[in-house]
């Protein structure tokens, strides 16, 4: 057989394989529809399954049999998922604009591309829509963040009736954006001032005579560059796109694993998905031994402790809230009895939710 013969007939057995595939797609997405049915008739307005859905995620992952990488194998089936729920209910998650920061990367990343995002200013107009019902989601920032913007997330949620019910990490790769096509001609650089501080290293290296000039957030530089002969954004890939800007360096991060993790709020919290977390809101008395016996419950019962973050209380002086994250779901027994104890030992507790641990 000659090359030629051998490539055709390969491309027939795609052309058949995408065939089956569109069948099977069709026929899954028939099946959520036959589930929104079902959820319709019994009352129930929870389309969106966080829990299932990363059941789902993790069983592809585990089954993956190469050679696409788990990265890639999940992506499809998160989009294939995303079309079947917009089938069911289209979702709309609001998310810290303007469009192409890096929370719209989480946004997309979380709930596949078939959601409505919507850009709103503030960590507290997300807040604010969400409990209103005027969307269905947010998504925020939370820990490490390029934006800056953590203490917001966390001091929103103290009076919040909202709970998370998801978790997402994006791995944070800056893109030097411009309308110029030469490093030499760019004398001032835009960003956030954390994303400067990022990839002050390549800075230094390569537009040492630049201006570094702040601004809110990395799609603004984008946004303010795309006006601006002579000046260069640091931003995300997708704002490239979004604002019409060259790529005039990639991956200029001086830390390759620049992690940001976000948070999905929503109006309850996520049922048990066999590999969960749950973030807490704590005030420990403020006397000595306080904080030994805001922890010691957690030891007792050995629930692991992911994180620990202190903010100001705004009750007093050095008052004090901690918000702590902790491994297990709320209705796990374990946890349950942790949290029971906890209410004996601190001023208050706050369930801020249990939510799958991030699979993507
Ligand atoms: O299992 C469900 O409840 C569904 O609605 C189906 C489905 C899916 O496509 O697999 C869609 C949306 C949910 O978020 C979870 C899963």
């Amino acid at each position: 057989m000659s090359q030629e013969q051998e490539l055709a007939q390969i491309r027939d057995r795609i052309d058949a394989i995408d065939h089956q595939l569109m069948d099977l797609i069709t026929e899954r997405a028939v099946c959520a529809r036959k589930i929104a049915k079902i959820k319709i008739a019994a009352g129930d307005w929870q389309f969106y399954r966080p829990e299932r859905e990363a059941q789902i995620l993790r069983r592809i992952k585990a089954e993956n049999p190469g050679p696409l990488g788990d990265e890639e194998m999940t992506r499809l089936f998160r989009e294939i998922m995303s079309a079947c729920l917009a089938l069911e209910q289209p979702l709309t998650v609001a998310y810290l604009g303007p469009a192409g920061t890096f929370t719209q990367t989480a946004a997309l990343k979380h709930f596949g591309r078939s959601v409505k995002t919507v850009p709103l200013g503030t960590i507290p107009e997300i807040f604010r829509e969400v409990e209103a019902g005027s969307v269905h989601y947010g998504v925020v920032p939370v820990e490490n963040s390029t934006e800056g913007v953590v203490s917001h997330t966390l001091d929103s949620f103290v009076a919040s009736p909202l709970f998370i019910c998801g978790e997402v990490c994006v791995r944070i790769h800056h893109f030097l954006l411009s309308r110029e096509t030469t490093l030499s001609a760019v004398n001032a650089v835009y960003s956030h001032q954390q994303s400067l501080a990022q990839c002050r290293g390549w800075l230094d290296r390569n537009l040492p005579q630049a201006e570094r000039i702040p601004v809110a957030s990395n799609a603004e530089a984008a946004r303010l560059v795309a006006e601006r002969p002579g000046t260069a954004a640091i931003a995300s890939e997708a704002a490239a796109e979004i604002y019409a800007l060259d790529i005039l360096a990639k991956r200029i991060e001086d830390e390759p694993d620049n992690t940001t993790r976000f948070l999905i709020i929503g109006r309850a919290d996520a049922p048990m998905s066999g590999d969960d977390k749950t973030s807490l809101l704590l005030a420990c008395r403020n006397e000595a031994g306080g904080l030994h016996a805001m922890l010691t419950p957690l030891v007792d019962h050995d629930i692991s402790m992911t994180r620990i973050e202190s903010r100001p209380s705004r009750r007093g002086v050095w008052d004090y809230v901690f918000f702590v994250d902790i491994m297990g779901h709320r209705e796990n027994p374990a946890v349950l009895a942790a949290l029971e104890h906890l209410k004996r030992e601190t001023l208050f507790v706050k369930v801020l939710g249990s939510y799958p641990e991030a699979v993507l």
